[in-house]
Parts: structure tokens; C-alpha cells; sequence
């Protein structure tokens, strides 16, 4: 009899260490969430304003590592984990129903440990949300030296500072390290704790057991089958105990993903756009406007600028470093909204028109072309997100780039992959590949900022070519220092503090004597 009911008892707990069933239900539902969440997070990040990125805290290493490290967390606490954890609850369960049937006083022994399991267990998940927050801010700050160093190493090289990016990657490491190891302890302690628990629980029970067979008569076949019970009980609670630290981690760690998911671009598109499928002339206007980079809000860099662009017309901006060029641009494109004053395209304000519709009419061409490590035919493609354009619209594109016949002059055309950040490629070269993707969609308003300052004369000479047939029968706002390369613009404005100081051709500009005389008479 006591034979065959504690095969039952063992069949109803081994009966749950079903690893098949763990193995493809749990370990399936894990890879699938992490997955889920790495894109979510990735597609997240895609979708935020300029400025976020601006943030120290979401350097490109510190977002890497956030994609890898914080869904990794998650895996460690879902997978096969949940499953041996929920068998584990399961057993404890059924172990202490079992035991509470055969002697319910012994069943309750155990209970009395639940108290300080539970003063175990807050404290050591104290101390993970404290060991995971500084390992997360770790990695990431470690990260984003890394990344920098790396996506640098041509500088780092020249300059000869290896071994300060190793130091300060080491730096950053420690904290992690240092709590990491206060909270190993705690874990061991636990740990301990955790097994010692098994036993003390097994003992107090069979303690307790004998004196109630001794003193009452109790059937001593049912005392064991309860103690027995027990003992399967509390093994599998220390097993579960065991994975408390992923758990928590992976809790800390889901609250973190949870606040990135719920993170809302500050630049998005209106509810209702004033213009629906907005293609725009070319004629661009910015009335009153007033800037400041929310990274630095107390400097003003934009103070009231108007600025009206015709239709067709090229207009240069021209001005001291750091006098807001570019930011114009960025405003135009939108990856900022402006403080105050309109910035509009054919008279609707930019934050009035749909995103993808806004950025379509607009062919951004700036000094140090960003290219992708794709063949020469996918980056020219690249730059239409409306559609896929067709091959003779590339070859198109190229043409105007003064790019095609170079593209023709490789084995593999426009299938030759170009390697990470265009390295296989001269500087003029990716400048002018750039170029053909800018002009791929057709963009009725050219923006090219200092597009051909980081260029030799020679290769200044073809991209400047190319550019002049690519800024035919379109509106351009262009940048640039030299200012030999603007000379035929047909208005200039000069800004300075904040401002459309001066605006003018070359000539009247000149004649004036003012701001862009001066500039002009330096640059000689
Ligand atoms: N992302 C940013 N966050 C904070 N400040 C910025 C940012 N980008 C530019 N600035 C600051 O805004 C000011 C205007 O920058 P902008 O790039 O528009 O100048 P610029 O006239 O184009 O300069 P340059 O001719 O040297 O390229 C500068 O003082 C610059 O330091």
C-alpha cells in the first residue's frame, strides 16, 4: 500500500518535468518575445524626433547595447526558465496539497518557512533592481565608447589614443563590476539559504512527524508519505529559488523596455494634414522664427530669421561658423519643430504636413555622405521611400550625378558593393552617389549643406558639375564656405546673430560693404 501510493506521489511530480513540452512551448514563446521586443525596441528608436538622439543617454552605443542587453535580460528570465519554474510552483503545489491530506499538522510545518523565504527573497530582489540598473548604465556608457572608437578607428589610429579609449571603456566597465560583486554575495548567501531551507524543512517535518506517531498513535506510513511530499516540495522551491535572480532581472529589465516602447516621437504627423498627398512647387518661406536646440535650450540660435525662397530660384546662406546654416535646413526637413515663427513650404507650415510627404519633396545633400554598406544601385534606391524606383531611374539619377560612367567602369556596375560607410569608394565618389540618391525622388527643393567642402579641387570640379545640372529647374538652398562656389546664386542672405542680416546678389552685396564684404575680403 505505502509502496504503491508513493508511486503516485512520484508519478504526479515527475509527471511535471515534462523537458519536451518545455522545450518547444517555453523555449519557442522566449525566442519569439525577445525577437519581438528587439524589433519593437529598433522600430521605436527609428521613429523618434532628432533631439532624442541628441541625448548623451541615447548615444549609438548606449541604443545598441539597450537592443541587445535589456531583450537578453528578458530571455533569461522567459524560455525554458518559466518553464521549470512553473513545474516548480506545480510540484510545490500538489506536494503541499498532498501532504496537507495524508497529516495536515506536518503540511503545516513547512508553512511556518514561508515567512522567511519571503524576507529572503525581497531583499535579494532589492539587490538585483540595484546590481541591474548600474550593469545596464554599465554596459552602456561602456558601449558607447566602444561603438565611438570603433566607427573611428582611422582617427583613434592617427592620433594614437588606443590605449585611453581601452582605459576609459575599463572605466566605465568597473561599476558593474563592483556591484556585481556585492550582490554575488547576497546571492550566495540566498543561495544557502535556499538549500538549507530543503533540509531544515525535511528535518523540522520529520522532527515533528515522529513526535506526533509517538505521542498520538498517527499511522507512521502517513507521516512519511507527507514528509515525503515535503522533501520533493521544498527541492523543487530551491530549484525555483535558483532562477529568482533572472527573474528579477528580466522584471527590471521588461519595466525598462516598457518605458522605451511607451516613449511617443515629439515630431510626428498632424491628425490632419492641411494638404493630403502633398508634392509641393519648390517655394519654401520662414517667417519670425525663433530656435534653440532642446539639448541647449539656453542658447538661442535662431532669433526671429525670415527667410522667403521662390520657387526655381538658388539661394545661398552664408555666414560665420556656427550662426545656424544648417539648423535651417534641419527645420525645413523638420527633424526639429521650431520654438516660434512658421517655417512653410507653398505656404502650409511643415508641422502641418505629413512627414514622408514633407521629406519626399526635399533632397538633403550634405559634407560627409553617409552611405550603406549595399551595392551602388541599392544606395541610389535608397532614396525614394515611396516606392522602389527602376533601374533606368537609377541609371538616371547617376547621369545627373556625373557617377555613371564610373559605376559603368566596374566589373560589377551597379550590383558593386561599396563596404561599410562607402570605404571603398573616393571621397568625390561617394559624394556624387549621394547626389544621384538625392535626385532619385525628384525632390522639387535641393538642400545641399557644404556638399562639396570636404572635397579636392579636382573632385570639387566634378561634383560641383554635377551639381549645377542636378540644381536645373529646381528650387536650391545651398551652403557653403567658399564662397567662390556660390558667386551665382541668385539671392545670398547672410545670417548673423540669429538673423537675415543681409540679402542680395553677389554684386549688391558686394557694393554694400557690409557683412559679406568682409566675409568675402577674409576668404581671399
Ligand atoms: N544637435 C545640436 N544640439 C545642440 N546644439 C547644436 C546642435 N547642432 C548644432 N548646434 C549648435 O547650434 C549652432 C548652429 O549650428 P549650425 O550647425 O546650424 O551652424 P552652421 O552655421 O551650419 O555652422 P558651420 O558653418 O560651422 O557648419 C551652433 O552653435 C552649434 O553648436
Amino acid at each position: 500500500m505505502l509502496f504503491k501510493d508513493n508511486a503516485v506521489i512520484h508519478w504526479a511530480i515527475m509527471s511535471l518535468k515534462e523537458d519536451c513540452l518545455q522545450i518547444f512551448f517555453f523555449t519557442m514563446a522566449g525566442n519569439h518575445l525577445t525577437q519581438r521586443l528587439r524589433r519593437l525596441m529598433f522600430q521605436n528608436f527609428l521613429q523618434q524626433e532628432l533631439s532624442f538622439f541628441d541625448e548623451k543617454s541615447n548615444s549609438t552605443g548606449a541604443l545598441c547595447s539597450k537592443l541587445s542587453g535589456e531583450a537578453a535580460l528578458v530571455q533569461g528570465a522567459t524560455g525554458q526558465r518559466i518553464g521549470t519554474v512553473v513545474q516548480a510552483f506545480g510540484t510545490v503545489f500538489i506536494a503541499l496539497v498532498l501532504a496537507l491530506f495524508y497529516e495536515w499538522r506536518v503540511g503545516l510545518v513547512s508553512l511556518c518557512f514561508v515567512p522567511l523565504i519571503s524576507i529572503i527573497l525581497y531583499k535579494e530582489s532589492n539587490m538585483i533592481q540595484q546590481e541591474t540598473f548600474g550593469a545596464a548604465k554599465s554596459m552602456q556608457n561602456s558601449s558607447k565608447i566602444a561603438v565611438e572608437a570603433v566607427a573611428n578607428i582611422r582617427t583613434v589610429a592617427t592620433i594614437g589614443r588606443e590605449a585611453l579609449f581601452v582605459k576609459e571603456y575599463e572605466d566605465q566597465l568597473r561599476p558593474a563590476l563592483l556591484l556585481a560583486k556585492r550582490a554575488t554575495h547576497w546571492r550566495g548567501i540566498v543561495f544557502g539559504l535556499a538549500r538549507g531551507v530543503y533540509y531544515i524543512i525535511y528535518a523540522a517535518s520529520m522532527f515533528y512527524g515522529g513526535h506526533v506517531i509517538v505521542t498520538e498513535g498517527v499511522p507512521y506510513d502517513l507521516v512519511l508519505k507527507a514528509a515525503q511530499a515535503l522533501l520533493m516540495g521544498s527541492g523543487s522551491a530551491a530549484e525555483a529559488f535558483a532562477f529568482a535572480p533572472n527573474f528579477q532581472k528580466g522584471i527590471n529589465a521588461a519595466g525598462r523596455i516598457i518605458m522605451i516602447l511607451n516613449r511617443k516621437s515629439k515630431i510626428l504627423d498632424p491628425d490632419q494634414p492641411v494638404i493630403e498627398n502633398f508634392r509641393g512647387t519648390g517655394e519654401a518661406k520662414m517667417q519670425s522664427v525663433q530656435f534653440s536646440y532642446p539639448t541647449r535650450p539656453a542658447v538661442e540660435v535662431l532669433k526671429g530669421l525670415d527667410l522667403e525662397i521662390p520657387k526655381g530660384q538658388t539661394v545661398a546662406l552664408v555666414g560665420s561658423s556656427g550662426c545656424g546654416k544648417s539648423t535651417v535646413i534641419q527645420l525645413l526637413e523638420r527633424f526639429y519643430d521650431a520654438d516660434a515663427g512658421l517655417v512653410a513650404l507653398d505656404g502650409a507650415s511643415v508641422a502641418q504636413l505629413r512627414l514622408a510627404e514633407l521629406r519626399r519633396g526635399l533632397g538633403l545633400v550634405q559634407q560627409e555622405p553617409v552611405l550603406f554598406d549595399r551595392t551602388i544601385g541599392e544606395n541610389i534606391a535608397y532614396g525614394d521611400n515611396s516606392r522602389t524606383p527602376a533601374q533606368d531611374e537609377i541609371i538616371e539619377a547617376a547621369r545627373q550625378a556625373n557617377i555613371h560612367n564610373f559605376v559603368m567602369s566596374l566589373p560589377m556596375g551597379y550590383d558593386t558593393n561599396i563596404g561599410s560607410k562607402g570605404t571603398q569608394l573616393s571621397g568625390g565618389q561617394k559624394q556624387r552617389v549621394a547626389i544621384a540618391r538625392a535626385l532619385v525622388r525628384k525632390p522639387q527643393i535641393l538642400l545641399l549643406d557644404e556638399a562639396t567642402s570636404a572635397l579636392d579641387t579636382e573632385s570639387e570640379k566634378i561634383v560641383q558639375e554635377a551639381l549645377d545640372v542636378a540644381k536645373e529647374g529646381r528650387t536650391c538652398i545651398t551652403i557653403a564656405h567658399r564662397l567662390s562656389t556660390i558667386r551665382d546664386a541668385d539671392v545670398i542672405c547672410v545670417i548673423h546673430a540669429g538673423r537675415v542680416a543681409e540679402r542680395g546678389t553677389h554684386q549688391e552685396l558686394i557694393d554694400r560693404k557690409g557683412l559679406y564684404y568682409r566675409l568675402y575680403k577674409q576668404a581671399q
